[in-house]
């Protein structure tokens, strides 16, 4: 072939470059996952995640207007819940004058058009900071997947356009998406994270939530990282079940799934890039030692050639302030 093909040619300079290239970012791509906190005036960032922060309503509301401004159109909701309110069955996740309920008007008020999705998982609200109802050491299934289901419709009735069930339970997004249809709540949407693997690169969101397991760890409903087809089994259970969205948990090191996934389904595929990654990114610019910026966006174009639709990032104002 050569020298009729020089590959080269291609890559001469940037407007050839720039015509040829096969992804690109843009805001329309992001759901941005938001903290919330109890209080007023609150902005504390989070230790392990620097330039992130738990927000109160107030600035819950101002943050949101910002994101909307920059083109960012869809966030996810996660809440800090005061520990006092905590118990095993998640009981105050139910409360309609709940943070997250009160977090998801909050922000249709102020930006009807946002797109509102909201974490539905027992651990913010779990005393023994599990995703499920706790028996004799055991995360019990069935019941757990009652209670996210009536989750569902609390947060649907104050306004969520999705609920994203987060916890791995078996089943739960047939029960959940039953739920919502006996009460009319036929077009909130589910995203379900399908594959969502046992992972260490969660550290970070759980010292943001205070929500790490009080014993063991998640390996009896979260996945074994080194399995690859029940990837594809999980995900298609839960479009069977009436999953309108899929998604993949963590991003970088599961983009082989990710494309696997994207070319076995036929719904929208979303990636979580989780607090791990984004934690890593911050520790090694700060020290000096990678580009943040050109790390940041070489990871997040990975994670869209990989088959990603949405992209779940705490890297999405960053990324969007560098289009600009
Ligand atoms: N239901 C819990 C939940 N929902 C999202 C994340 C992690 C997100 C991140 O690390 O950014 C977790 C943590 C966990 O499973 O322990
Ligand atoms: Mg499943």
């Amino acid at each position: 072939m050569y020298p009729l093909r020089r590959n080269r040619r291609l890559r001469t300079n940037e407007s050839i470059r720039t015509l040829v290239r096969e992804n690109i970012i843009t805001p329309s791509d992001f759901l941005v996952p938001l903290f919330v906190v109890e209080g007023k005036g609150v902005k504390e960032e989070i230790p392990s995640m620097p330039n992130y922060f738990r927000l109160s309503l107030d600035n819950l509301e101002k943050e949101v207007k910002e994101l909307w401004y920059m083109g960012l159109g869809a966030v996810l909701l996660f809440v800090k819940v005061p520990v006092n309110l905590k118990d095993n069955k998640g009981t105050e996740a139910l409360n309609p004058d709940g943070l997250m309920q009160r977090a998801i008007k909050t922000i249709k008020n102020a930006c009807p058009d946002m797109l509102v999705m909201t974490d539905v998982a027992l651990d913010p609200y779990s005393s023994y900071g599990h995703d499920g109802i706790v028996e004799d050491g055991q995360i019990i299934n069935d019941e757990t997947t009652e209670v996210l289901a009536e989750m569902s419709i609390s947060h649907a009735l104050a306004g969520a356009d999705f609920v994203a069930p987060s916890d791995m339970m078996d089943g739960r997004i047939l029960t959940i998406r039953e739920a919502l249809e006996e009460e009319g709540l036929f077009n909130t949407g589910i995203m379900s994270y399908s594959a969502k693997y046992a992972s260490a690169f969660y550290g970070p969101f759980r010292d943001a939530l205070d929500s790490a397991p009080g014993f063991g760890d998640k390996k009896t409903y979260q996945m074994d990282p080194a399995n690859r087809f029940e990837a594809i089994k999980e995900t298609e259970m839960d479009i069977d079940e009436g999953a309108d969205i899929v998604m993949i948990k963590p991003g970088l090191c599961y983009l082989d799934i990710v494309r696997e996934i994207k070319n076995a389904v036929d719904v929208p595929v979303a990636v979580y890039q989780v607090s791990g990654e984004y934690a890593m990114v911050k520790a090694a610019a700060e020290r000096g030692w990678l580009d943040h910026d050109a790390v940041m966006m070489e990871q997040l174009l990975a994670i869209k050639r990989a088959g990603a639709n949405i992209i779940a990032s705490y890297f999405a104002k960053d990324a969007v302030k560098l289009m600009s």
